[in-house]
């Protein structure tokens, strides 16, 4: 989906929220501040270098974590804890169930919301299809390459139709090629279902490609430093493409220089 479709109400909302950790010597905030809003069927990507609290931010969202300050709302309500409206598919290669087949591990994500056994039978099969799995239903994880386990997680996520779809680095564990080639079919998808997306990376050219907007984080505890938009950029070796990664580049090392971290270097893998 293009920025340009993605309108209405916000589906998600965030404002001026706080999310920190309670550790042996006292409470240590990740985030602050943080103030932004996700429309439907747009694809906002969460950049930052590593630590900065991306992973944080979504697991708020996700709702596995409380924000100490701050509001958190979704559809206009607070959100009350996890659930299948907001779908997340983590960086992991074995989040998958070990057990259970592929078919199996997304029938049971939609036995765990209620459906029929036969009902989520067919659904789990769609999304499979749709993902390109149709040949390895009856495999399970150990059986999978990595590129094939994080469809399964995909199609897990996308067969509970979520409202939202939150993705930590999805394509982080892949070699390049897996993760190009999963970067053009999540675009695909994205364009064919609508589905709204908030996408962690520490890739400036991954947020570039996929998202339609990037929002920059910077600085321990961190904030949002920068949003850009950049939903007409798709083609690495166009122009604006370079401008846009330039200028993030620019956001990302004005954090590590100015937030008096310990970590001051721009990290290995944004640009690549
Ligand atoms: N469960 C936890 N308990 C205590 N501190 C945590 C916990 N999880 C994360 N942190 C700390 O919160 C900060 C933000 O971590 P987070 O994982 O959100 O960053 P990130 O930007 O997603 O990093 P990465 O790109 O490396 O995954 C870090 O300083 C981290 O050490």
């Amino acid at each position: 989906m293009n920025g340009a479709r993605a309108g209405g109400e916000p589906l998600l909302e965030l404002s001026r929220v706080g999310i920190g950790y309670r550790q042996p010597g006292g409470y240590v905030p990740a985030v602050e501040e943080a103030t932004f809003e996700v429309r439907p069927g747009e694809k906002a990507m969460l950049l930052g270098p590593s630590g900065c609290g991306k992973s944080t931010l979504l697991k708020a969202v996700a709702g596995f974590l409380r924000p100490h300050s701050g509001r958190i709302s979704f559809a206009g309500r607070d959100i009350p804890g996890p659930g299948p409206d907001r779908a997340v598919v983590f960086q992991e290669l074995d989040q998958l169930l070990a057990w259970r087949t592929v078919l199996g591990n997304v029938a049971y994500a939609l036995r765990a919301t209620g459906a029929g056994r036969a009902e989520s039978r067919r659904r789990a099969e769609e999304h499979l299809s749709r993902m390109g799995l149709g040949h390895a239903l009856d495999r399970y994880p150990h059986q999978l390459s990595g590129g094939m386990k994080q469809r399964v997680a995909i199609a897990r996520a996308l067969a509970l139709e979520p409202r939202m779809l939150l993705m930590d680095e999805p394509f982080g564990a892949l070699d390049a090629q897996t993760r190009t080639r999963l970067q053009h079919e999540l675009l695909a998808l994205a364009r064919s279902t609508g589905v709204t997306v908030l996408f962690v990376t520490h890739s400036i050219d991954e947020a570039v490609l996929l998202g339609d907007r990037v929002l920059v984080l910077h600085g321990r505890p961190s904030r949002i430093a920068g949003d850009l938009d950049v939903a007409a950029l798709d083609r690495p070796d166009e122009e604006e493409f370079a401008a846009a990664r330039h200028r993030l580049r620019g956001l990302l090392a004005d954090g590590a220089a100015g937030g008096g971290e310990e970590e001051k270097e721009v990290p290995h893998a944004v640009g690549d």
